[in-house]
């Protein structure tokens, strides 16, 4: 051929400056482009050798390979491939934005629906080469009988040339004479860690070389894994190849509990894995993964507007082919297809773990505690998901095992009705879980950061029911039914109490308690409580003071240290002394329910040791 200059044809009057701006904030995308077109270019001509109409060697290795050459500062992309013709040239590099993707489909697709596979996703993908050069060049054989190899180089400007080239093989190579700033391309950890990062899974083998030493070429081995797990039929996939695949790809030592894999062909393309981590500090908890790839080529981690955003909280690959990846991601929101595979990937969730729960209940109790932060989230945030789970939910209890609330309100009918009592704090109310115990009752356990959201969002889905923490009420079943108010008594205690205690807001109420060797406890009501827990949560101390503490001291009549105090509350010498120890009964049942501040803390101590020498010195008498 002759050699032809021309101007390439654009729609606006200079869009290199625009594509190396704005197209892609990440530069390191023009490795994924190039070495995409690649495989697309490998793909084709497969394709094509399939149907009968390539002429292609049938042990035919095909390949990606990217070379560099330090001292010339050139990065070369070579593939054998479907290659071009110089009209094909002229027409797929030189008109942008025509996808000659889109044409080879709309010639191809009757034929299989592989063809499907090749649209390409990524807009300019070519051009992108022109954010890190100031000279690229193409150099390309076709495929096709007698065809000639052309040579195509552009600066950077939209003037081109096009001449014969030197290439004797078919496929394409595509050399890039980096820019002065972008020299950090020219290293061989650099690119192999791009490469690592967007074309992990890329089905045609990729291969790296330093043209400087040609003979790594020999021992090389592809950087890649052309067959990725999600890409295999699930039932020709071991638990230990979930297992590996899941411990390579992101990197975490501990077994995951349990996965999906996900495999839709209609009415859009996806197919994944999703993992459910293992937790081992509350911590991780956000520390969830999922890598979104298209045909095998990653694109980004953790797109919220294409995953439902509690599934962030999982780990996990999502190839779709469906995806308009190059639009804004706003526009991504509004998709259909990404509205019904979000969806999807939902129902899909939510029928994994009704499956476990209907057949492998033991083992879903295990998954729970890992599980439930996950699952009360995507209650909380997806209605659907809520409407899918709202019978699986369940509740560790006070007598060790695991229970739906249905489950729970049903066997404790007989003592409270639609009431459940919790424990946020398994060690600081292990009094009165005890107190519980004791009586025959039961309360689940919520001490997870999200509890105090979750309970909300649970009454608000079922009403008539409350949760109601274990110290915020006292169950009628504790108290003793056999014994008469003895009215005397409870005004004695009244007086003395709140000589001692001075407190302005706090209640004071007598009782027959069940458990004789309890002294006394305190209650806080359990809206009072959840405001100042809020209050905490978005650290407004400030809000404190508009709700105070609703606050009750119970007494518990039947109790031979009270009963003591009554009587030395009556003996004016013995008053100060009653009152000390009323305020030393108050701080102990304080502790079982919260921590004192500071200044209380302090004086809890100076009295209980005042409180010890008192009782020694009287010993030695
Ligand atoms: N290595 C190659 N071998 C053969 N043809 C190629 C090669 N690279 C590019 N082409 C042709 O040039 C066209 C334009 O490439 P470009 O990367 O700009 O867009 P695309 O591949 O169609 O879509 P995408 O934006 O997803 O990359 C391709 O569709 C293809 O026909």
């Amino acid at each position: 051929m002759h050699q032809e200059n021309g101007s390439i044809s654009i729609h606006t009057e200079n869009i290199f400056p625009i594509i190396k701006k704005w197209l892609y904030s990440d530069k390191d995308i023009f490795v994924r482009e190039l070495i995409s077109n690649g495989v697309d270019a490998v793909n084709k001509l497969k394709r094509l050798s399939a149907l009968g109409e390539a002429d292609v060697a049938e042990d035919t290795k095909y390949w990606v390979r990217v070379t560099f050459d330090k001292d010339r500062k050139i990065l070369h992309f070579r593939d054998n491939g479907i290659g071009m013709t110089a009209e094909e040239v002229k027409k797929y590099i030189n008109q942008i934005a025509f996808s000659g993707a889109e044409e080879f489909l709309a010639k191809y697709q009757d034929k299989s629906d592989e063809g499907n596979q090749i649209i390409g996703h990524f807009g300019l993908g070519f051009y992108s080469a022109f954010m890190v050069a100031d000279r690229v060049q193409i150099d390309t054989l076709s495929y096709q009988k007698d065809a000639e190899a052309v040579r195509w180089v552009c600066a950077g400007g939209t003037e081109y040339e096009l001449s014969p080239s030197d290439l004797t093989e078919r496929g394409t190579t595509v050399t890039l004479y980096l820019s002065e700033e972008s020299g950090e391309f020219l290293d061989e950890f650099k690119l192999r860690e791009i490469i690592d990062k967007y074309c992990s899974f890329l089905p045609v083998e990729i291969f790296l070389q330093d043209e400087k030493q040609p003979d790594q070429a020999k021992e090389e081995k592809p950087l890649n894994d052309i067959h990725p797990l999600w890409m295999r039929d699930p039932k020709e996939c071991t638990s230990q190849d979930y297992k590996d695949f899941y411990y390579k790809v992101f990197m975490d030592y501990r077994e995951p509990l349990f996965w999906i894999h996900l495999n839709v062909d209609y009415p859009f393309h996806l197919k994944g894995i999703l993992y459910f981590p293992k937790i081992s500090t509350e911590f991780d908890r956000l520390e969830g993964k999922i890598k979104l790839f298209n045909n095998q080529v990653f694109v980004a981690d953790n797109i919220k507007e294409v995953i439902p955003e509690f599934l962030l909280l999982l780990k996990g690959v999502i190839d779709c082919t469906d995806l308009p990846l190059n639009v804004s991601r706003s526009f991504l929101q509004n998709d259909s297809n990404v509205i019904k595979i979000s969806r999807h990937i939902t129902k899909k969730v939510g029928d994994k773990l009704s499956e476990l729960f209907q057949g492998e209940r033991e083992k879903y109790n295990g998954y729970w505690e890992d599980l439930n932060p996950f699952v009360k989230y995507g209650c909380i945030r997806e209605d659907k998901f809520y409407d899918r789970v709202k019978d699986i939910l369940i509740y560790r209890t006070t007598k060790g095992d695991y229970v739906t609330l249905q489950e729970y309100l049903d066997r404790n009918k007989s003592q409270h009705e639609n009431k459940v009592f919790y424990v946020s704090d398994e060690k600081q109310q292990a009094q009165y879980i005890n107190l519980f115990k004791e009586q025959g009752l039961e309360a689940v356990i919520l001490s997870g950061t999200i509890d105090l959201h979750f309970i909300q969002f649970i009454e608000s889905k079922e009403t008539g029911v409350h949760f109601n923490r274990i110290d915020s009420d006292l169950s009628e079943s504790m108290k003793r039914t056999d014994q008469e108010d003895d009215r005397e008594m409870g005004s004695k205690l009244d007086a003395i109490f709140k000589s001692a205690l001075n407190k302005e807001q706090l209640k004071l109420q007598v009782e027959h308690l069940k458990a004789l060797e309890m002294p006394a406890m305190v209650l806080l009501s359990e809206q009072s409580r959840r405001m100042q827990d809020m209050s905490a949560l978005f650290g407004r101390g400030d809000m404190k003071n508009m709700f105070p503490d609703e606050e009750t001291l119970v007494l518990n009549a039947d109790n031979d240290l009270i009963k003591s105090i009554a009587r030395l509350g009556e003996q004016p010498d013995k008053k100060e002394e009653a009152e000390m120890i009323c305020r030393h009964v108050y701080d102990l049942a304080m502790l079982s329910h919260k921590q004192l501040e500071p200044a209380a803390m302090t004086e809890f101590i100076t009295r209980s040791n005042k409180i010890l020498s008192l009782l020694a010195q009287e010993r030695e008498g």
